[in-house]
């Protein structure tokens, strides 16, 4: 049996990218081949969030990527100015009192709270050296069963943690969004925790974010187009 599922829904091209006019670019280049885009910290704190908004406004699903951690009243606050802005996904740092201000400031809105637990970044020493106790695995699990309880709506993990947590629970209405993707031969960068696109598929990941190997890429529209192929096999 084929899936009727779009690939195009899996993947989210993370637009990091200098300017507006090389995300403009972009997302001509891409045309139909992307419908999901993340906008982090090199467009947001540039022309980003304008440029979320008029993507959402014109049908696109957008992923600010902001990671939220200060204080509540800010938190809520900073929520609530994204929810104005039609985006569909926020990312917060998985820490209890910035989720659970998060979940505040979307009440009522259709935006989805989305809780960063280990940066993909990170292995077990560098957890270490930032003081955490325990390893990557169970600092992602504790964190997620947080984020959980407190009513958020996915977790960004690597796509080297998914089964793990649905076996630990993790319900499936939690998506599960996993950055640090590599096609085979990808140059890897500093992303610690990788997973081909395939892997990640078929281990259960819900999103893929997928950066530098599109945007860096000769052809991104062929490099695009390669990654949604790779999904659509393994999606069958
Ligand atoms: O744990 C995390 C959380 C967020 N990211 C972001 O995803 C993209 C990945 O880009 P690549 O170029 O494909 O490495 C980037 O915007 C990160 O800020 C992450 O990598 N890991």
């Amino acid at each position: 049996m084929t899936s009727n599922l779009d690939p195009r829904q899996k993947l989210f091209v993370a637009l990091d990218l200098s300017s507006l006019s090389e995300a403009e670019r972009l997302v001509a280049l891409l045309g139909d081949s992307a419908t999901h885009y993340k906008i982090g910290y090199r467009l947001g704190y540039s022309d980003g969030i304008a440029f979320g908004r008029e993507l959402a406004a014109s049908g696109k699903t957008i992923f600010f990527d902001l990671k939220l951690h200060d204080i509540d009243n800010t938190v809520r606050e900073g929520v609530e100015s994204i929810v104005r802005t039609g985006a569909h996904y926020l990312t917060v740092h998985a820490y209890p009192q910035t989720m659970k201000a998060a979940v505040a400031g979307r009440e009522g809105s259709g935006l989805k709270i989305l809780a960063v637990t280990i940066l993909t970044s990170w292995n077990d020493v560098d957890c270490a050296e930032a003081g955490y106790q325990g390893n990557v695995t169970t600092l992602v699990q504790n964190k997620a069963r947080q984020a959980v309880a407190i009513g958020i709506d996915g977790i960004v993990c690597s796509a080297q943690e998914t089964g793990m947590l649905r076996a630990a629970g993790i319900p499936d209405r939690i998506e599960l969004v996993t950055p640090g993707i590599r096609p085979k031969g990808a140059e890897i960068g500093d992303q610690k925790r990788i997973v081909t696109p395939s892997a990640a598929i078929a281990g259960g990941a819900d999103r893929l974010v997928v950066g530098r190997p599109i945007t860096g890429a000769r052809d991104p529209a062929a490099a695009a187009d390669a990654i949604l192929a790779e999904i659509a096999t393994t999606l069958g």
